[in-house]
């Protein structure tokens, strides 16, 4: 990224891709120049000013950004070269071996220039190993061959034997040990296990038991370097090839055996086949892993269309065409988010054999407490949704810092001593409801609004993350983790973290407790709110940075580095942050903007609490809109599931009345019985009142019953030339939802102030039960197209007398809160005329605006395990 050559406006360009501010980046170039690093490091530098105190962030705010002049700039640059950014500065520093572990590993002293040459040594003499054959192999990897046992019966000692000596851990977990077993006996495995649950140990250990080489594929260099580093702090040897690899010697060394544990990325493993066939046959292939195995899947949330093309290792490394080998060298396929779908298709695609052992445990995350509340999302929310995080941040500081102090007052307005979790449904206000619900659905048939034109898929073509190919996110950040792993470990040092609460008292006790301190992620879907909610954070002192795949490397190294030695409190990212990130002490994962699929969502929330303790997964989404598919490159089919799995998601988002937990779980076909989290807001704030929608229901699918000429079952009592209305129109168009509603307000006065969102809800649950489905091609995300079923018309013949007993959904909950007599785009505009109602609105629309540019904090329930209807309860007050 250089700059010297680009002009200013190429630069500023750059920058607004990247996610910063138009006036940011102007402002910036204007301070710096054209160079887009110094660009960035200005504006970026402005966010960390803010955290040095009250003094400082006041003359370095971006704002004040021309006051600071030339000299200014380029003291803050020299503060940010301190840091080291470059992958040698580091190598240099880290040449001396080091002693990896206590006395037990005595001779277990790697020196991480083993791994990799600085570039000096690569360029004054070979590696110390180049020139030499396998004679020559390096002290780690000798030991790790003195442990080349015959394996025999007691192999469990020997792993626990070798778990406790290079991991630090007591024993194997149960499903380790099955798909050690599986492994032992030579057959194939596909382990699907919870996130966080110790799915590396299971391809790990085979290394260290018998001395031979495990090939792991990874999608993500950050992963594999992450990976390689902790094992070389433990004290096996392992590499990592790929497009990051900056040092191409490496391979060779590979090659040649000269690690114990290779992760190759699956671009690079198929140009390697035959070299790997050699090495299959000098020091010996154990095992191929491939980690996070459902990119393989398209039905999955991240397809890779290159691990597609790994079905070559089970030809090419099989016995039948090496006949050196005695058996296939056995293939274990690892992830967190497989659903039925994507396991048969890993299963196929990989060329898996017929007795292939599949490990499953639960999905179940214990001690995640889940939580969905309403937010527009805005910046406008942000006051709002955040002033809780800013309290957890800015109690733990010293209040010396005057602005600091008066900035977290003014945030907090009345100041309330309890800021809990705000429920989503609890403080709902006027403003909270976006405005334009009824615009969003409009706009199937006709205008859109500006937001929407915002949205637009060109607007976020250039504003997203998209995971395509491992390059994108080469952050090569590992260089950085020398000492990161340790500020985890306890004073024995080994790790704190404590056994999940598996049993349900255990659970409740949790809720009893506060969160423990440790840093906070919250993903979003585009890279301008990584920079906005950062900016947003750190003028109330938080520490924060921003993450996304176009922000300089140099920054990202930063941020992995930070994150890991606890000194930043808040990563805001997007989806390029974490897969497998590995850190115990997460204590809040964020979502801010509806997530594209359960499988995604579950996986970045499940990068909270890999300590055991009880850590918050919250989702802040825009519950009166119906989400949108983020744009990526999809065929036909993809596009349909994408939408499948979005719409998926939406309904996890509207549920109100079953365990959040359970349906994660039960997403990914697990069984969860009668068992509750108990931690969840559902769990904790009971499901709303139900209710008898009996009418509702009726009307509903009269009307939706009649366009499909069903008139037999229309009740007297409504207007059956309406119906002859719609079925007419029926020639003409598809009726949507929409229409239906209008139709239901003109011929019933009663629900003249029923909005399409609360109609949108029970079409929704129609939905469920089996008795209408969506008449088009297309999967939507809500049902789109009613049309009646033969269960739904046997509703309407046999049923319609019965209560309809149903618990509200979240979006039927909002709109209750707020009865509006005019809810659709053209009664909107009709109103305008009558001289009262506009002057009403107008009113209506001035006071809005100021609620939402004062920040608030609002009081809130403590989570305290009550099975009350407490949330209806809130709804009525
Ligand atoms: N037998 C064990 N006993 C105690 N801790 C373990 C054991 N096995 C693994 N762990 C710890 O569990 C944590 C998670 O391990 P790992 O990164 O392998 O998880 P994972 O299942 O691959 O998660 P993800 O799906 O997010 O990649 C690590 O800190 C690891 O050291
Ligand atoms: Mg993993």
């Amino acid at each position: 990224m250089g700059g010297n050559d680009l002009s200013s406006d190429q630069v500023i360009k750059k920058l607004i891709e990247m996610g910063f501010e138009n006036s940011d980046a102007i402002e910036a170039v204007e301070s710096v120049g054209p160079s887009v690093d110094d660009a960035v490091e200005y504006v970026l530098k402005g966010c960390r000013r803010n955290n040095l105190g009250a003094s400082i962030s006041s003359q370095c705010s971006s704002r004040d950004g021309k006051s600071l002049g030339k000299r200014a700039t380029s003291l803050l640059q020299s503060m940010g070269r301190m840091r080291q950014t470059s992958i040698w500065d580091h190598f240099q520093s880290a040449s001396t071996p080091k002693r990896i572990r206590g006395n037990d590993v005595s001779d277990a002293v790697v020196s991480r220039s083993q791994v990799l040459p600085s570039p000096e040594e690569e360029h004054k003499e070979p590696f110390p190993f180049m020139n030499n054959q396998l004679e020559t192999v390096p002290e780690s990897l000798q030991v790790c061959c003195s442990e080349e046992l015959d394996i025999g019966l007691n192999w469990e000692l020997k792993a626990n034997s070798l778990l406790r000596k290079h991991f630090g851990f007591s024993s194997l977990k149960g499903f380790q040990k099955e798909a050690l077993a599986a492994w032992l006996a030579h057959q194939d495995c596909l382990v699907l296990a919870a996130t966080g649950s110790g799915k590396s140990l299971c391809f790990q250990i085979p290394a260290l038991l018998t001395g031979k080489v495990v090939v792991v594929v990874s999608p993500l260099i950050s992963l594999m370097h992450d990976q390689c580093l902790k094992l070389s702090k433990f004290g096996v040897s392992a590499c990592f090839l790929g497009s990051g690899q900056l040092d191409s010697s490496v391979e060779q060394k590979a090659m040649r055996g000269m690690y114990n544990i290779i992760y190759v990325c699956p671009e690079t493993i198929l140009r390697l086949i035959k070299p790997l066939q050699r090495l299959a046959e000098s020091r010996g292939i154990t095992l191929f892993a491939i980690d996070e195995v459902h990119c393989i899947s398209v039905w999955s949330h991240d397809f890779r269309p290159d691990y597609g093309r790994l079905s070559v290792l089970r030809e090419n490394f099989s016995a039948r065409n090496l006949i050196f080998l005695k058996y296939d060298i056995p293939i274990m396929a690892l992830t967190a988010t497989a659903t039925v779908r994507v396991r048969q298709d890993i299963l196929d695609s990989l060329c898996m054999s017929k007795e292939t052992k599949i490990v499953v445990t639960s999905f179940f995350r214990p001690n995640l407490r889940f939580s969905v509340k309403h937010s527009r999302t805005l910046e406008s929310s942000y006051g709002t949704d955040f002033c809780q995080l800013i309290d957890v941040y800015a109690r733990k500081k010293k209040i010396g810092e005057t602005k600091q102090t008066l900035i977290s007052q003014e945030i907090h307005g009345q100041s309330d001593s309890d800021h809990s979790s705000a429920c989503v449904f609890n403080d709902i206000e006027d403003s909270d409801i976006d405005k334009s619900d009824d615009e969003n659905s409009t706009k199937e048939n006709g205008p859109i609004s500006s937001r929407e034109k915002q949205m637009s898929v060109e607007y976020l073509e250039n504003e997203i993350d998209v995971f395509e190919s491992v390059e994108d996110w080469d952050v090569a950040y590992g260089e950085f983790c020398g000492q990161a792993y340790s500020e985890e470990r306890d004073s024995h040092g080994s790790f704190e973290t404590i056994e999940p609460p598996n049993k349900p008292e255990e659970r409740l006790r949790l809720l009893q407790e506060p969160l423990e301190q440790g840093p906070t992620i919250i993903y979003v879907p585009t890279r301008k709110e990584t920079l906005s909610i950062v900016k947003y954070l750190c003028k109330f002192g938080v520490k924060a940075a921003a993450y996304n795949a176009k922000l300089p490397k140099s920054h990202l190294r930063r941020v992995h580095q930070e994150f890991h030695e606890n000194s930043l409190e808040v990563v805001v990212a997007t989806m390029a942050f974490g897969m497998g990130i590995d850190k115990l002490n997460v204590r809040r994962i964020i979502h801010y903007g509806w997530p594209q699929s359960l499988e995604a969502y579950y996986q970045e929330a499940g990068r909270a609490g890999r300590d055991g303790k009880l850590a918050d997964c919250i989702l802040y989404a825009n519950l009166s809109r119906v989400p949108t598919l983020l744009p990526s490159k999809r065929s036909q089919d993809q596009a349909k599931w994408a939408y499948k799995m979005l719409s998926d998601f939406f309904r996890y988002g509207m549920n109100t009345s079953s365990c959040r937990a359970k349906t994660l779980v039960e997403y990914f076909g697990e069984d969860f019985g009668d068992e509750k989290c108990l931690l969840c807001d559902i769990c904790v704030d009971g499901p709303p009142k139900m209710q008898d929608l009996k009418e509702e229901a009726n009307i509903l699918m009269q009307i939706i019953a009649a366009r499909y000429n069903e008139s037999s079952f229309m009740d007297g009592s409504y207007d059956d030339s309406l119906c002859n209305d719609i079925q007419q129109q029926n020639f003409l168009a598809k009726p949507n939802l929409r229409t239906f509603v209008d139709k239901i307000r003109e011929q019933s006065q009663k629900f003249i102030a029923t909005d399409l969102l609360w109609w949108r809800g029970l079409a929704r649950i129609m939905e469920v039960k089996g008795y209408i489905r969506d008449g088009d091609d297309k999967i939507h995300v809500q049902i789109k197209f009613p049309e009646p079923t033969k269960k739904g018309l046997e509703f309407l013949q046999s049923e319609r007398d019965k209560a309809f007993h149903v618990y509200p959904e979240a979006d039927m909950l909002l709109s209750m809160r707020r009865p509006r007599a005019y809810s659709t785009f053209s009664d909107w505009g009709k109103g305008w005329a009558n001289p009262e109602i506009r002057c009403q609105r107008l009113r209506k629309i001035l006071s809005s605006n100021r609620k939402a540019r004062k920040p608030r904090i609002r009081k809130s329930k403590k989570h305290l395990p009550d099975f009350s209807t407490s949330r209806e309860n809130s709804m009525k007050s």
